[in-house]
């Protein structure tokens, strides 16, 4: 990974959370930004060693729900699919204009994911539900567009790209 300036609005908020201490006294030095259409999601995954174990998420636009799933969980059954669909141990709800940082067990334990829905349906697995704006079980959310700011530290950085000809 090559080193470049982080824009100065962006970097106010890598710097907040660095001085709250959620990349464990390390600075943040990398941010991804993803918009999701309504309907769009990412695959089920590990973030892997390349980061720190902390992940800190602002999301705007668009609630989402970001599920996790054991690393050998357990697919629908009679999903006949190659790809079968995975059942979340447990989601968590992320509303417009909130930070979520994920670690520990969170981060390395289980793989973490966003189906490809247009709208989420509210039930008791959602892990967050008592600290979000209030919602009844069984209450359907409709998406629209998210974008979400992935904010870590990356150890290891190159400082400059070096060109041979
Ligand atoms: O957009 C999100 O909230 C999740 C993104 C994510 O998991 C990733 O980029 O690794
Ligand atoms: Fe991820």
């Amino acid at each position: 990974m090559v080193r470049q300036q982080l824009p100065q609005w962006l970097e106010k908020y890598a710097l907040k959370l660095s001085q709250m201490n959620a990349f464990g006294g390390n600075t943040a030095n990398h941010v991804l930004i993803n918009e999701y259409a309504s309907g769009q999601g990412i695959m089920p995954h590990e973030d892997g060693p390349l980061f720190y174990p902390t992940v800190a998420t602002i999301n705007t636009g668009s609630h989402t729900l970001l599920d996790f799933y054991t690393k050998n969980s357990q697919t629908v059954e009679g999903d006949a699919d190659p790809n079968p669909q995975r059942i979340p141990v447990f989601s968590i709800l992320l509303e417009p204009r909130s930070l979520v940082i994920s670690q520990r067990d969170a981060y390395e334990s289980y793989l973490h994911g966003i189906r490809e829905v247009k709208s989420d349906v509210i039930t008791d697995r959602i892990a967050n539900l008592y600290l979000c704006d209030s919602h009844v079980i069984g209450e359907e959310l409709e998406r629209s567009t998210r974008f979400s700011f992935t904010i870590r530290f990356v150890p290891k950085v190159v400082k400059n790209l070096l060109f041979l000809k």
